[in-house]
């Protein structure tokens, strides 16, 4: 049956991960007290606080109780939406300041901007937020990349080894889930996407996991559609 929508996930398959391991969580992690201490009252910081305690069932009563947890969260890469929430806020500065550009696999851009002009459409799924999506492609190093796609899903939508996930965004984005190839480096991702009912291809670009049951690419040029 013809693919007519990628999913794609982030770090590990459009980008390494390298760059957000070593440059984006650090720098999360040291910005993290400061940016808490100046918009501690700021309605989507308090939100995101309000949520780090009912998550910990810690008090938080102050921004460097917060900003402890976070960081330890940071340290453990805990994919817990208060955190990816906070994290994209703190990344905006990174990316204005112009501190560092989001790598993008070469191949990934070439592919992704073919398939979009074979009339595909092109959706985000990453556990960062969907504001630090958009920061992400539109501050890339190989330019602005969000006129590639026409939507973004994060874990508003639920954690990605969950299929239920994969049925929500389907059913949001209007698409038979067969119509749908799921890209991601991460196995028990795919397996969620492939029990919703999606196609999938494992990128394995380390190339250490050649038994995998999924479709496997070692780059976008490996992807059969
Ligand atoms: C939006 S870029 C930062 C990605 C991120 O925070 C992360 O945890 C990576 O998650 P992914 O689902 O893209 O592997
Ligand atoms: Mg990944």
């Amino acid at each position: 049956m013809a693919i007519e929508v990628i999913l794609t996930d982030i770090e590990g398959t459009t980008s390494s991960i390298s760059f957000v391991k070593e440059v984006l969580f650090p720098y999360a992690d040291r910005e993290m007290e400061a940016f808490l201490r100046t918009h501690w009252e700021r309605p989507a910081v308090a939100e995101c606080v309000a949520q780090a305690r009912a998550e910990s069932g810690q008090p938080l009563a102050s921004p460097e109780q917060a900003a402890a947890l976070f960081r330890g969260w940071i340290a453990e890469d805990r994919k817990i939406t208060s955190l990816k929430t906070l994290q994209g806020m703190i990344w905006q500065t990174g990316y204005e300041n112009g501190d560092y550009q989001a790598h993008m696999y070469s191949d990934a851009v070439e592919r992704l901007r073919q398939w979009q002009a074979r009339g595909l459409k092109l959706y985000v799924y990453s556990s960062g937020s969907i504001a630090a999506q958009k920061l992400f492609f539109g501050h890339s190093v190989a330019g602005d990349l969000t006129p590639l796609f026409s939507g973004y899903y994060d874990t508003t939508s639920g954690g990605k080894k969950d299929a239920d996930s994969y049925r929500g965004i389907t059913a949001d984005i209007g698409v038979a889930p067969e119509r749908v190839l799921f890209l991601s480096d991460v196995e028990a991702e795919l397996d969620a996407a492939r029990e919703a009912g999606l196609n999938t291809t494992l990128l394995d670009r380390e190339k250490v996991l050649r038994n995998s049951p999924h479709a496997r690419a070692e780059t976008f040029y490996d992807i059969e559609l």
